[in-house]
């Protein structure tokens, strides 16, 4: 794929550039990003990476690949204005949460279409995302999408409509993650810590047992239990998360957050 445009450089694009570039899957020199308005946005992707500034909607003309990352509601008017330049041999990633194949078939014609949820640890190597394809992907074109995507973390393919869980869990948990983070650092405080001091702790205790989930192999059940000394102080902590229904606020979350993905393909 020698010119994949960015319909929109905001953070996602900014997270898939960064880590393209910085493992040498794509040279900056076959990136093209284009904003609705935001011009100085694309000058400072341009002095960051050394990517392309797409000035008119004509250049996408010859995109092989045109990557949908504006955000769902601007979804519509941006495929109105792309839809003139598309060549047929154009192919469509698209990162928007919830807008389906389906959707994107009718505004910018059958073609092949891929839908990823990413998120924003791409910019590290570390992103978690799910994949899904509309028949038109050959073969070939899929394993482009896989080594595109290996090379910014780990890729899942699944059926398309699991794409709404996937947003859910992985594409919109890294802010559940910082939000804890957030919280920690606040109780932190106010016990007399620093909040240098604190996220130094929290952030290795949270790298931390990523690995042991990733290297140990035990379920995280069992983890939890071998930290859970009886009358200890977790089970003290684990006893108020339960009196404040821990459980029900996580199924609540993600709940929420995967029927919001259905309602934005829906149009809502
Ligand atoms: N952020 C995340 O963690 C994740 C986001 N996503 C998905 O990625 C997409 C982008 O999200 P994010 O990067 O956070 O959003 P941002 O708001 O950071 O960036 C969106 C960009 O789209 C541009 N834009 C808006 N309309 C158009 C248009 N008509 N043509 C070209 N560009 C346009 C905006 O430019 P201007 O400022 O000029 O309007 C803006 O730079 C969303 O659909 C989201 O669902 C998926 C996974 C994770
Ligand atoms: O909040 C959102 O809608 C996007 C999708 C997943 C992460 N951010």
């Amino acid at each position: 794929m020698q010119k994949i445009v960015f319909m929109g450089a905001g953070s996602m694009a900014e997270a898939l550039i960064h880590g393209w570039i910085k493992n040498e899957v794509v040279p900056a020199n076959q990136i093209y990003v284009k904003n609705r308005s935001n011009v100085e946005r694309l000058h400072e992707l341009r002095n960051i990476y050394g990517v392309h500034i797409i000035e008119q909607l004509e250049e996408i003309k010859d995109a092989d690949l045109v990557i949908l990352a504006m955000k769902p509601k601007d979804a519509r008017v941006a495929f109105e204005s792309i839809a003139p330049y598309l060549s047929e041999n154009t192919a469509i990633l698209s990162v928007l949460a919830g807008i389906a194949i389906e959707t994107i078939e009718k505004a910018l014609g059958v073609r092949p279409i891929a839908r990823v949820m990413p998120n924003t640890s791409a910019a590290i190597g570390m992103a978690a995302s799910g994949i899904a394809f509309n028949e038109y992907v050959t073969d070939s074109q899929k394993s482009i999408y896989l080594q595109l995507l290996e090379a910014i973390g780990i890729v899942i393919e699944v059926e398309e409509d699991k794409l709404h869980a996937i947003t859910a869990l992985s594409g919109s948990g890294p802010a559940y993650l910082y939000y804890l983070l957030e919280a920690w650092e606040k109780i932190g405080v106010e016990f007399g810590l620093s909040k240098e001091t604190v996220r130094k702790l929290m952030v290795q205790t949270i790298a931390g047992s990523a690995m042991m989930l990733q290297k140990v192999k035990e379920e995280p059940e069992v983890l939890r239990r071998k930290v859970t000394s009886p009358g200890g102080t977790t089970e003290a902590g684990i006893k108020a998360l339960e009196n404040f229904r821990f459980n029900e606020a996580i199924y609540a979350c993600i709940k929420s957050a995967e029927a919001r993905s259905r309602e934005l393909a829906r149009g809502e």
